[in-house]
């Protein structure tokens, strides 16, 4: 049951509440360190955590294959994280880190725990990357109950249900893009030091090579239908050929919906709601493109309301609607 709030020790001003009524509480796990668990039923949408980085540093050049070069990384961490207040420090050497056997002993040793800690830990924020401790107790999954976006507005990272979390449940988001199949996520996911033991990670044989088998088509799906909705307009003349190909369209993106929701990937349900309402106007069945710009609108709102995204589906979705309204006549004298 949600925790209530205790009378506390001392007087507070107007008898607040000592604490936030956060919706996660963080606990031990069985084999995943701490974690973080929804403290009642949340539904869609429920914001969990906005959290300001507390340290960030702006990368050294990618290098593909080995990814950011550990040294640069570890000396540019140790400058910032040496300007912070000593019980920020202290909250940053309380996370936890994975190193490689051997990686101490090769000289830097534990003058790199900070980056080991960095590399264990760290999100993206824009165009830097920084550590937030307080979302860095979330375990990964690649089947996420929760979302993240970065807020640029309020420099804030904010992680939300993406499904409905039940009280008591472990609450997951992903360190890693998830339309790959399982062995290339487990090769992401080494430098973490884990293997994945979520559902669509155990499954064996025939269902584990389907479960990759519909990433790999979502990718594809929406690599297709996004290079073919650049431009949409309901006055279009097409020719036969060109109705045939927007029809095509318009069925793989409930194919992409379906293949989502089986796999459960509510991270990509926005993007995927876009298509669906992109290819629908294309064929002009207004309906169904306003319906699914509208679901694409509310999910961008959970997300953050002023964003980019969320201006695009709210236009959309006027846009589809007065369409929808013209098709059937009304305003029309
Ligand atoms: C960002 S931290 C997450 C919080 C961490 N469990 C803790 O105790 O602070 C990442 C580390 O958590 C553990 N972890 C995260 N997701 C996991 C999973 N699905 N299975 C096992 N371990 C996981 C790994 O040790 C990983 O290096």
């Amino acid at each position: 049951s949600p925790p209530t709030c205790k009378p506390t020790s001392f007087p507070l001003p107007q008898h607040t509440c000592s604490y936030p009524p956060e919706p996660y509480i963080v606990l031990p796990t069985a084999g995943k360190g701490l974690g973080v668990f929804a403290r009642h039923d949340l539904p869609p949408g429920t914001i969990i955590l906005r959290e300001t980085p507390i340290l960030t540093i702006h990368p050294p050049p990618f290098k593909k294959g080995t990814g950011y070069p550990m040294p640069a990384i570890s000396s540019a961490v140790r400058t910032e994280f040496s300007k912070l207040p000593p019980s920020s420090q202290t909250d940053i050497l309380h996370l936890h880190h994975h190193a490689f056997p051997g990686e101490f002993d090769k000289g830097d040793g534990w003058t790199d725990v900070l980056g080991y800690i960095f590399r264990t830990n760290a999100y993206n924020t824009g165009t830097d990357i920084g550590l937030f401790p307080r979302i860095a107790r979330i375990n990964h999954s690649c089947q996420p109950n929760a979302a993240y976006v970065w807020n640029e507005r309020e420099r804030k990272r904010v992680v939300y249900a993406s499904r409905a979390i039940r009280a008591g449940e472990e609450i997951s988001d992903s360190y890693i893009p998830l339309l790959i199949p399982r062995e290339e996520r487990k090769k992401r996911l080494e430098r973490y030091g884990f293997q994945c033991s979520c559902e669509a990670c155990l499954l064996r044989g025939k269902k584990g090579r389907e479960s990759d088998e519909r990433r790999v088509e979502i990718s594809t799906i929406f690599k297709e239908l996004e290079a073919y909705n650049t431009t949409i307009s309901s006055s279009q003349t097409v020719n036969k050929e060109e109705e045939k190909k927007a029809i095509d369209a318009a069925k793989r993106s409930l194919r992409l919906l379906s293949l989502l929701e089986k796999e459960q990937l509510a991270d990509y349900y926005a993007r995927a709601y876009k298509a669906v309402a992109v290819t629908h106007a294309r064929v002009r069945d207004w309906e169904t493109a306003s319906v699914w710009a509208n679901k694409g609108f509310e999910r961008r709102v959970m997300e953050d309301a002023g964003s980019a995204w969320t201006v695009e589906m709210a236009e959309l979705t006027g846009r589809f609607i007065e369409e929808w309204k013209r098709s059937m006549g009304a305003g029309t004298v």
